[in-house]
């Protein structure tokens, strides 16, 4: 039996005038996940995101967390950035998360403030003005924020952006050690290469629709892939174009790609195959396909 969601959209819709931004959403987000909302800009992620953390109001449908509907209790197990809180320029990051905390009631102890900025690894510069911080540390201290309280889950609206790959893997290695830590992740992104590097689950947005959601796995293994090549590439895409259950073969570079329904490539057999003609291969593995390719092969539909 599937665990119970940490959060459910039933049948959840959004328009902004004559703007469908979301159409009668249905998702589950397991526990335990570091699950990634993908999708082209203007998909409705955003959108997505606001309403489930009651920023927005939603035309129709709902949305559960951990089984029940809002409420004080519910909103306390959730910490949030969906957009880099408006920190004091002249304050240490330190005074701002004590600020922080005491708008929002969360986090209030002196223990903390240190803890959180501990995590973020923002200890050291604690003391110096929110102004002399770089743009991941500032990005950093934003998630410190959202971690006060110590929150079950945390939701993040493009926790990456803007920033520089340190930056960007700094915030990777954060999430991972969140993660770790127990946290379940919800995050919206549109960086396909970090998702694929640090989620476990996703789902994809297109025009306001979930067009595919389960484990990365699940949503990347949709055909096998095997890579082969030989000293005659030609020669041997004429032995294997017949392979049984072969959708497609494609040539890239030094190397054919034979496409072929999931579960039916026989690596075996296509050695079987090729030796039996007189060719040698000098190349055979089974490729996992790039979420960038099944992306695209999904939203470009
Ligand atoms: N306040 C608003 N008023 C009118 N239309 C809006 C508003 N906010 C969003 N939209 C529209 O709703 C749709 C979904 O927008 P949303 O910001 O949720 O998408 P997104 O996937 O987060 O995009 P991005 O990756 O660019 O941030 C888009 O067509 C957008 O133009």
């Amino acid at each position: 039996m599937n665990p119970s969601p940490i959060l459910e959209l039933q049948q959840v819709s959004k328009s902004y005038g004559r703007i469908k931004a979301l159409k009668a959403i249905d998702l589950c987000i397991p526990p335990g996940s570091v699950f990634g909302i993908l999708g082209p800009n203007g998909s409705g992620k955003t959108t997505l995101l606001s309403i489930v953390l009651d920023v927005l109001a939603a035309d129709k449908g709902r949305y559960l967390w951990f089984g029940q509907e809002g409420g004080p209790e519910v909103r306390r197990k959730i910490g949030s950035l969906l957009e880099t809180p408006n920190f004091y320029h002249y304050l240490s990051g330190e005074d701002n998360l004590r600020v922080t905390s005491s708008i929002s009631g969360r986090g209030q102890s002196p223990e903390a403030i240190t803890k959180a900025l501990q995590i973020v690894k923002l200890e050291e510069r604690r003391k110096s003005r929110f102004s002399t911080y770089s743009l991941g540390m500032k990005q950093r201290l934003a998630i410190a924020a959202a971690l006060l309280g110590d929150p079950a889950v945390l939701v993040f609206d493009e926790p990456t952006n803007g920033l520089d790959p340190v930056g960007i893997a700094e915030i990777r290695e954060l999430i991972r050690q969140l993660h770790a830590a127990g946290h379940t992740i919800i995050m919206a992104s549109h960086l396909l290469d970090e998702v694929e590097k640090v989620c476990s689950h996703m789902a994809i947005l297109k025009s306001g629709q979930i067009i595919t959601t389960g484990s990365v796995e699940e949503v990347l293994a949709d055909e096998d892939i095997v890579e082969v090549s030989a000293a005659d590439n030609t020669q041997l895409a004429a032995i294997l174009d017949h392979t049984s259950g072969l959708k497609r073969l494609e040539k890239e570079q030094q190397v054919l790609l034979l496409y072929f329904e999931k579960g039916m490539a026989d690596p075996a057999k296509i050695n079987q195959l090729a030796w039996e003609r007189g060719i040698t291969l000098k190349h055979l593995s089974v490729r996992k396909k790039r979420l960038e390719t099944r992306f695209f092969e999904l939203t470009n539909n």
